[in-house]
């Protein structure tokens, strides 16, 4: 009989951890390969000392195989220097539907066709306007590849694991903040592939204590631009409330602002509404209002569709001085944050937050 995955991982299930589960119910194996009785696996998600016991543990189990050739159980390097806990990324678990993401009510989606549109700068700013309006909000920076959270919302700290497996979210500005660049250098390139990126997104919602500091009305998730797995992967196995489509007034932003929209739809999931960034443009000297990307063109739009159009936000030096220095303008009382909390207050309103 040749040995196969599915024995390999019937064996696996079988060994009882003395901290309580079992391999497979922790979700500590990843890229399982059984290949002519060669196996393959790495052994991650729980404190170092604590694999390699489980390790030494395991090999005894699957050497007793009748088949097996080889074995090979790789325990990848602690992450960065003093860091505890649980890695981030790795293949996604088997799920059967989409998941509510627990101690959360409402999770909503905020995209954008094209990139640097300021879908990043419109989501904190939203999350902190929320936040001052009394709603219970957090905010996760879905955007692996380029994650801006950290420095918009002003906190890079590695989060806490006490178990080596949950993820303690961090706060900042009233709003519970995950993102992917606390797991990674700052300098450190994401490289992975689609399946990787998917058991990512998949850890930050299934691992993220996201109620750590009470629970949450809103989860707001900052995606990648664009329509690519991310997107695909959160509304097939997540449940959400609905989308909403942040583009500039440009041609072309707004062509990929469609593109995105289709997609949404396609996948079943509600647009609750688009939001028009970069819409006038003042100048602080002499007050000319100038429409640098084109006038009106997402409110054409969201009426061409039927669909709400929950705010328009012009550019303004403020909001992106503020968005460096870590601190989103919504979190203060000057005219700029006006837009933010009318944003917030119609969002809220849309998508039925108080209920
Ligand atoms: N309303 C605004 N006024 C001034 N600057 C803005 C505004 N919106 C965004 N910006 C600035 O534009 C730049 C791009 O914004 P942001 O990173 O939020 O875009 P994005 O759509 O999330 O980009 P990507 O997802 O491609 O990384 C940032 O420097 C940000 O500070």
């Amino acid at each position: 009989m040749t040995l196969t995955k599915d024995t390999v991982l019937a064996t696996l299930a079988q060994v009882r951890l003395p901290q309580g589960g079992t391999v497979t119910e922790r979700n500590l194996i990843h890229a399982l390969a059984v290949e002519a009785g060669v196996v393959r696996f790495v052994l991650e998600g729980a404190p170092q000392a604590e694999l390699e016991a489980i390790r030494s543990r395991l090999e005894v189990e699957l050497k007793a195989l009748p088949d097996l050739k080889s074995l090979s159980i790789v325990i990848p390097a602690a992450g960065p220097a003093g860091a505890k806990g649980p890695t981030i990324g790795g293949h996604p678990k088997k799920q059967s539907g989409p998941l509510p993401v627990e101690g959360v009510k409402h999770v909503i989606a905020v995209g954008s066709g094209k990139g640097g549109v300021g879908k990043s700068t419109v989501s904190a700013n939203l999350a902190v306007a929320l936040a001052r309006q009394g709603v219970k909000v957090g905010l996760l920076d879905a955007d692996i590849y380029g994650p801006s959270q950290p420095r918009m919302m002003g906190v890079s700290k590695r989060p806490a694991s006490p178990d080596g497996h949950t993820i303690l979210p961090l706060q900042a500005h009233g709003v519970t903040l995950m993102s992917i660049g606390f797991m990674l250098k700052e300098d450190e390139a994401v490289i992975w592939r689609g399946p990787m990126l998917m058991g990512a997104l998949q850890q930050l919602l299934g691992q993220v204590k996201w109620d750590h500091y009470g629970p949450l009305d809103v989860l707001i998730i900052d995606l990648p631009p664009g329509t690519g797995d991310i997107q695909l992967s959160l509304c097939q196995k997540t449940k959400l409330d609905g989308a909403v489509i942040v583009s500039t007034p440009q041609d072309i932003a707004l062509l990929d602002a469609r593109k995105a929209l289709d997609m949404f739809k396609r996948l079943g999931t509600p647009v609750l509404g688009l939001v028009e960034n970069m819409s006038t443009y003042i100048c602080p000297e002499c007050g000319h209002e100038a429409h640098l990307f084109g006038h009106g063109g997402v409110a054409e739009e969201a009426a061409r569709l039927g669909l709400p159009l929950l705010g328009s936000l012009p550019l303004n030096i403020e909001v992106r001085l503020a968005a460096d220095a870590g601190t989103p303008v919504a979190a203060g009382e000057t005219a700029v944050a006006a837009p933010y909390a009318g944003l917030a207050a119609t969002l809220a309103r849309v998508a039925d937050l108080a209920g």
